[in-house]
C-alpha cells in the first residue's frame, strides 16, 4: 500500500532543526548532530533519492532520524544549489513493518506523522526479510535508513554504513544515529520540541510488540493509594543502558539463548570456567587466591569448574582463552586485567572474543565521573573527558576507589600521571555488555553474554562481589541459573549391587518434584 499524505500546518519547518541545534548550547548534541548530518549527506552523495529509503516505526530513534533526514536532505540540497531550505513534503521512500501485535499507539503516531510530514509510507505487512526482498524486487532502492543505536542488540557489529547480512537482500543499511546515547536521543527531541509517540510519556523507554513491552519499572512512581501503577516519562530514566528493561523478555532470550545456552542446562549441572589475567599470578611474583576461592564459591552452590587458567595480560592471550571457554561452558569468570591503564585489556580480550569493538559507554563514563567528582575537578574537552588532579595521592584513591585495586608493581609509574581519560575507561565490548549495578559495589560487575568479569584484586572485595552477584541473580532473570543449590556426593564400595544403587536412586528422585535432581558425570 502506498500512501502518500497531504502535510499538516503545525509540523516543524526542515530548517527549524538545524536552527535550534546550532542555537543550543549542548556542545556534546551539536557534535553528535553534525555527525549525523554528515553520515546522511554522504549517503546522499552516493545514492539518488529514488535508491534510498527510510525504515520508520514510530520509536523515539527513528522520530530523531526522520527529522535528521529533513535536515540533511536539506542541507544537501542546499549545497547542490538546487534548494532554499524549504521543502514540500519528504521526497525519501519511507517504509513501516506493519504488525498485529504493535501498539495502536505506536501505528497512529506513524501515520499521523506521515500525514504531518507528507510521507510516502510504503506499509510492508510480511516479515523483514521478505518484505524487503519484495520492496528491493520493485524499486532501485540500495541503501536504507535505520534509527539503529550501539547498544541495540542488533547493532553488533555494524557501522554507519554497514552491508545487509548474508542471507538478506543486498543493500546498505546507513545508520546515522549509531553512536548516539539514550541521553542524546531525548536531548535531541527535547531541544528541537520533537513531537513523539505518547507511549514514552507512559514510561515507556524502548517499544517492540505488545507482546513483549511494558512500561520500564525502573520509571515507576509507587503510589500505594492508587491501585493502577504511574510511570514518570520516558526522558527521566537517568540510566539509559537500563532503557531496554521493560522488553525483558525477548531481550534476555536473544541475549541468552546461544550456544551452551544456560537456559537448556537448568535441571543438569552447570559449568564454569575461571580466567585470571595478568603477569604477576603467571610469573609467580603474586600468589593467586581469587582462583581457589571462587572454585569453591561455585561449588558451594553446585557449579563444576571445568578448568582454571592463567594468561598473559595481552588482548590475543584473553581473547583465546574467552573464545575457547564461552561456547562449552554455562558461564565463564574473569578477573585481573581490568583498570584505568592502557596495559589493563581483559574488555579488549573479551570484545575481540565476542567479535565487536570496544566502544565508548557515555553512561558508563558519566557514572565514573559522578562516582569520583567529590575528589577531583573536572574539565570537559570536545567530547573527551579528562580529570585533573591537584595532587598525586589523589590519583591513587580514585583509582582504589574505582576499581577495588592497590597499585602494585607499577604504582610508580601511574602515581606520576597527572591526567585520566574517562573515555578510555568507559570503553566497554560494543553491544553485548551488561552492568550489574549494587549499591554495596563502587563499580559494577560487567557481564559479557555469558562472561562474568570481577573487578577484585583481593579475596576480601572477591567475596563482597560474589555476594552482589548472588544477590543479583534473585532480582535477575538474566542470572537465574546461580541461584544457590544444594550438592552432596556419596561413595560406596558396594560394586557389586549397582542394580540396588540405581533403584534406591530412582526412589530419592521420586520422592521430590521432577527435576529435583541432576545427575553429575
Ligand atoms: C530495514 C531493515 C533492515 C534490516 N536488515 C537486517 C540485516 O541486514 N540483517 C539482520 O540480521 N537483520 C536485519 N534487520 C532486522 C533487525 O536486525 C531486527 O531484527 C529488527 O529490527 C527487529 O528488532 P526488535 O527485535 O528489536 O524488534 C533489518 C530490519 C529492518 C527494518
Ligand atoms: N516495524 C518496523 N518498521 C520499520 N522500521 C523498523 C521497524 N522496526 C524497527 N525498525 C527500524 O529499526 C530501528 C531500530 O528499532 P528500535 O526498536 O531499536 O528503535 P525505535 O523503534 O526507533 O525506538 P525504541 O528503541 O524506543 O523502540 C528503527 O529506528 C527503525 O529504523
Ligand atoms: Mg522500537
Amino acid at each position: 500500500m502506498n500512501l502518500f499524505c497531504s502535510q499538516d500546518k503545525s509540523r516543524l519547518g526542515n530548517m527549524e532543526i538545524d536552527k535550534a541545534i546550532r542555537e543550543s548550547d549542548d556542545r556534546r548534541l551539536k557534535t553528535k548532530y553534525n555527525n549525523a548530518i554528515y553520515v546522511i549527506k554522504r549517503a546522499l552523495a552516493l545514492y539518488s533519492t529514488e535508491e534510498v529509503a527510510f525504515s520508520f516505526n514510530g520509536g523515539k530513534d527513528s522520530t530523531v532520524l526522520l527529522h535528521l533526514l529533513r535536515a540533511g536532505y536539506c542541507l544537501h540540497k542546499m549545497e547542490q544549489n538546487c534548494s532554499n531550505g524549504s521543502l514540500n513534503g519528504f521526497p525519501i521512500r519511507t517504509i513501516y513493518f506493519e504488525s498485529s501485535s504493535a501498539f495502536c499507539e505506536i501505528n497512529s503516531f506513524t501515520y499521523d506523522t506521515a500525514s504531518s510530514y507528507g510521507l510516502q509510507l510504503d506499509i510492508i505487512s510480511s516479515d523483514f526479510k521478505s518484505g524487503l526482498e519484495k520492496l528491493l524486487k520493485a524499486n532501485p532502492i540500495r541503501a536504507i535508513f535505520l534509527g539503529v543505536r550501539i547498544g541495540d542488540p542488533t547493532a553488533v557489529g555494524q557501522e554507519q554504513f554497514s552491508p545487509s547480512s548474508p542471507g538478506w537482500p543486498p543493500f546498505m543499511r546507513v545508520n546515522p544515529i549509531l553512536d548516539w546515547s539514550y541521553r542524546d536521543v531525548w536531548a535531541f527531541i527535547l531541544t528541537c520540541k520533537v513531537q513523539y509517540c505518547s507511549l514514552y510519556d507512559q514510561g515507556y523507554t524502548s517499544i517492540g510488540s505488545i507482546h513483549d513491552t511494558v512500561p520500564n519499572a525502573l520509571l515507576s512512581i509507587s503510589d500505594s493509594s492508587s491501585c493502577k501503577e504511574k510511570f514518570k516519562p520516558a526522558y527521566l530514566l537517568s540510566d539509559g543502558r537500563l532503557e531496554r528493561a521493560g522488553r525483558g523478555k525477548k531481550f534476555s532470550s536473544s541475549v541468552d539463548n546461544g550456544p551452551g545456552s544456560v537456559d537448556s542446562h537448568k535441571s543438569s549441572l552447570l559449568i564454569a570456567s575461571v580466567i585470571a589475567v595478568g603477569e604477576e599470578i603467571l610469573f609467580g611474583t603474586v600468589e593467586d587466591q581469587l582462583g581457589p576461592s571462587l572454585c569453591r564459591k561455585l561449588h558451594s552452590i553446585g557449579w563444576s569448574v571445568s578448568q582454571t587458567a592463567v594468561v598473559r595480560n595481552d588482548i590475543d592471550s584473553v581473547a583465546e582463552e574467552v573464545e575457547r571457554r564461552k561456547s562449552t561452558n554455562d558461564m565463564v569468570f574473569l578477573y585481573g586485567g581490568v583498570g584505568p591503564l592502557h596495559s589493563d585489556v581483559t574488555l579488549a580480550g573479551v570484545a575481540k572474543a565476542f567479535g565487536v569493538r570496544l566502544a565508548p559507554d557515555e553512561e558508563f563514563e558519566e557514572y565514573l565521573r559522578h562516582l569520583i567528582s567529590d575528589h577531583c575537578s573536572g574539565d570537559r574537552n570536545e567530547g573527551h573527558s579528562f580529570i585533573m588532579w591537584n595532587d598525586d595521592n589523589l590519583l591513587e584513591i580514585m583509582y582504589l576507589l574505582l576499581w577495588n585495586q592497590i597499585p602494585s608493581l607499577m604504582g610508580l609509574t601511574y602515581l606520576k600521571i597527572k591526567t585520566i581519560d574517562l573515555d578510555m575507561m568507559a570503553l566497554l565490548p560494543e553491544g553485548i555488555t551488561e552492568l550489574l549495578h549494587h549499591e554495596k559495589l563502587a563499580v559494577p560487575l560487567i557481564k559479557c553474554q555469558n562472561v562474568i568479569i570481577f573487578t577484585a584484586t583481593n579475596v576480601t572485595e572477591l567475596d563482597t562481589e560474589w555476594d552482589c552477584l548472588i544477590e543479583l541473580t534473585r532480582s535477575c532473570d538474566l542470572l537465574s541459573t546461580m541461584e544457590p543449590c544444594m550438592s552432596k556426593h556419596l561413595q560406596t564400595n558396594l560394586s557389586d549391587e549397582q542394580a540396588q544403587i540405581e533403584s534406591a536412586v530412582e526412589s530419592l528422585c521420586k520422592k521430590f518434584h521432577p527435576g529435583a535432581f541432576s545427575e553429575i558425570h
